[in-house]
């Protein structure tokens, strides 16, 4: 039998421990990722939700941003939920000054699109493949336009905004399923991992 694949969660800032938690819970191996070494040594990333700037900024500081980067390009599968989702947009609208991404998914998020009044919410979706899946948002983004690369895998009920896509190995969600208890995001993802 082949191991199980190791799956980091970036570990700058974020809700590091609920990823760590949801992985585990798929079968994969999970364990927290802060260091290029520590990035060397696994098969995919998580990079949480929490604050986009905060961890562009923490990114810079640990000199993380290009070996993330390289990783992506190279291939390596990657899922980012909230703040994740925008790390891992090539453009980002509403972002601080000089704010950068990892990139890798062909998109254009919004930073906090859902606006003051509905800053954290509740809402069922229709997620491709899965069915309904209960998303939680938290002063989330919402994604503004997808090049033809990227599958379009969930849609606010709001305004028919997109909330989950996925570009090859590569996926992001509006939402935090991390923080549910909905375990088929993250076995969704566990299986692009499988793949790779
Ligand atoms: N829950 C979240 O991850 C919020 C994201 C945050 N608003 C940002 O711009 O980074």
């Amino acid at each position: 039998m082949t191991p199980a694949p190791t799956v980091g969660v970036l570990a700058l800032q974020g809700d590091v421990r609920e990823h760590l938690h949801s992985l585990t819970a798929t079968g994969l191996r999970a364990v927290t990722v802060r260091r290029p070494a520590e990035l060397d040594a696994v098969d995919a990333l998580v990079i949480p939700g929490g604050e986009s700037t905060t961890m562009w900024k923490l990114a810079e500081a640990f000199e993380m941003l290009e070996p993330v980067r390289m990783r992506i390009k190279e291939g390596m599968p990657a899922y980012g939920s909230c703040a994740g989702m925008i790390m891992l947009a090539d453009r980002i609208e509403g972002g601080m000054d000089g704010q950068q991404t990892f990139g890798g998914i062909d998109m254009v998020v919004r930073r906090n699109a859902f606006g003051r009044q509905v800053d954290s919410f509740e809402s069922d979706l229709e997620f491709s493949g899965l069915g309904q899946v209960r998303g939680v948002f938290i002063r989330a983004p919402w994604v503004e336009s997808v090049g033809d690369a990227v599958e379009v895998l969930a849609r606010a009920d709001t305004g028919d905004r997109i909330v989950a896509v996925r570009q090859g190995p590569l996926l992001a969600t509006s939402f935090h399923p991390e923080l549910t208890g909905e375990a088929r995001v993250h076995s969704y993802f566990a299986e692009m991992v499988r793949e790779f």
